[in-house]
């Protein structure tokens, strides 16, 4: 959630020592436990994976097989990894055969006096999000500092011993969502095969709080210094980002002519935040293994901050997928599935994935902008007339996230909208 995410929690197994973590490696490379793991998998029984993996984690954790990969104590990649061939990337990390329709935009006028050229802002942003849905953000006011510290922080925490990562997972009172680290992500559904990736989920609020003090004291029970540094650093950052997110949705009211809107403005009252910092490592065979399925996100919209490292795809027009290259300093905004629909249609949440490389380690930090849970989403009544006659059903985040997706899945095997399934065509997907 990553995407918003609200996969089920998993939980996790306990975990043993090294000897016995090498005497698993051998009975993993028979295949016992991660082969469970794949038929859970199979079965579609995401909150099962974990505990049918190795029972101690180390064989369904990417970062840790990469690891051990790269120094030799481990000959291949568990097969809970290896994407069945047909639905593989076959576009690389380095394919970026059509990132030049993906505008940059300067947001500075947002801030300042010039209302021609805000003008011309509005309408460069409404361009972006009726084609791809994609654009890179800059002269956004976030300090070029901050962002770098937090990308700093997040391969620190990623660097940890993955015994020492695990203590910070899944906070208690975590009701559905995923929160601070995660191992195995099974994210997004349909589920092929295990992700190359691990995540750590911070939420915040409007006011930019954000619940990093928990999750700090569980990774650091006795780094008192790391711990507030990092603290501070995740803080002030969701603060940026937050107002990032509120003056980008001023100017996607704008460019919807919405901005007196009262059904636009409801969505924001009280939106959450949800900062995911994904680490996609090093693969031997890049291609074999996906650091994110092709997925929609689930919310208004997402801002992510990349590294230098590319692997962020979507599809161009011809249906070849190719590599956002990542311009320094910017965040890259896409508009999500609510967006699509309170546009009706206007706007497009586009599919897309993440591919690994051989070599480098990617680190990618997405900020995904809720609309308000409790409201219902539906296409605003000022953008539905005879020329553009209402779209899709109403429905609210809890169903999206919960009863649509599921019904979906089928259709997003072959790649289908998840918005398909919430078109006034279809049956009313909140009825059972
Ligand atoms: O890592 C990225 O660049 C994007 C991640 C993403 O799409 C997601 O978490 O929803
Ligand atoms: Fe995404």
């Amino acid at each position: 959630m990553a995407t918003l995410s609200v996969d089920p929690p998993s939980s996790m197994g306990g975990h043993g020592t090294r000897e016995g973590f090498l005497e698993k490696q051998v009975a993993g490379a028979r295949g016992n436990n991660i082969g469970d793991a794949l038929s859970v998998l199979a079965r579609g029984d995401l909150k099962r994976v974990e505990q049918a993996s190795d029972p101690e984690g180390h064989l369904a954790n990417a970062a840790e097989v990469s690891r051990l990969l790269r120094e030799g104590q481990l000959k291949k990649v568990p097969q809970a990894f290896i994407f069945p061939e047909e639905s593989r990337a076959r576009e690389a990390y380095d394919d970026f055969s059509g990132d030049q329709d993906i505008p940059t935009i300067d947001i500075s006028p947002a801030f300042a006096n010039d209302s021609e050229a805000r003008e011309h802002l509005v309408e460069d942003i409404a361009r972006a999000c009726e084609s791809t849905g994609f654009l890179h953000v800059v002269g956004h006011g976030v300090p070029e500092q901050l962002m770098k510290e937090a990308q700093a922080h997040g391969e620190k925490l990623f660097a940890l011993p993955l015994d020492q990562k695990l203590k910070g997972t899944f906070a208690p009172g975590n009701k559905g969502q995923r929160r601070g680290y995660s191992s195995t992500p099974t994210l997004f559904t349909p589920p092929r095969a295990l992700v190359w990736q691990e995540g750590f989920t911070l939420i915040g609020d409007k006011s930019g709080q954000v619940d990093v003090d928990l999750y700090a004291e569980m990774l650091w029970p006795h780094d008192e210094k790391q711990r507030q540094s990092f603290c501070e650093v995740y803080k002030e950052y969701a603060g940026y980002s937050m107002r990032v997110c509120l003056t980008l949705k001023d100017l996607l009211a704008k460019a919807l002519k919405l901005e007196d809107s009262k059904h636009f403005e409801q969505y924001f009252e009280q939106p959450t935040q949800v900062l995911h910092l994904t680490g996609y490592p090093p693969a031997p065979n890049p291609l074999e293994v996906m650091g994110l399925n092709p997925h929609y996100d689930g919310g208004a919209f997402t801002i992510i901050l990349q590294d230098e490292v590319p692997g962020l795809q979507i599809r161009g027009k011809s249906g070849k997928w190719f590599s956002i290259r990542p311009v320094p300093g910017a965040f890259c905004f896409k508009v999500a599935d609510a967006l699509q629909v309170i546009s009706n249609g206007r706007f497009k949440s586009s599919l897309h994935r993440v591919v690994v490389n051989k070599e480098k380690p990617r680190l990618s930090i997405s900020t995904f902008l809720a609309v308000d849970f409790h409201k219902v989403i539906e296409p605003a009544p000022e953008l539905v007339d005879d020329k553009h006659p209402r779209l899709y059903w109403s429905f609210t985040s809890h169903e999206y996230f919960s009863s649509i997706r599921l019904k979906a899945i089928d259709h997003m095997r072959n790649s289908g909208h998840i918005l398909d399934f919430v078109k006034l065509n279809c049956p009313d997907p909140t009825s059972s």
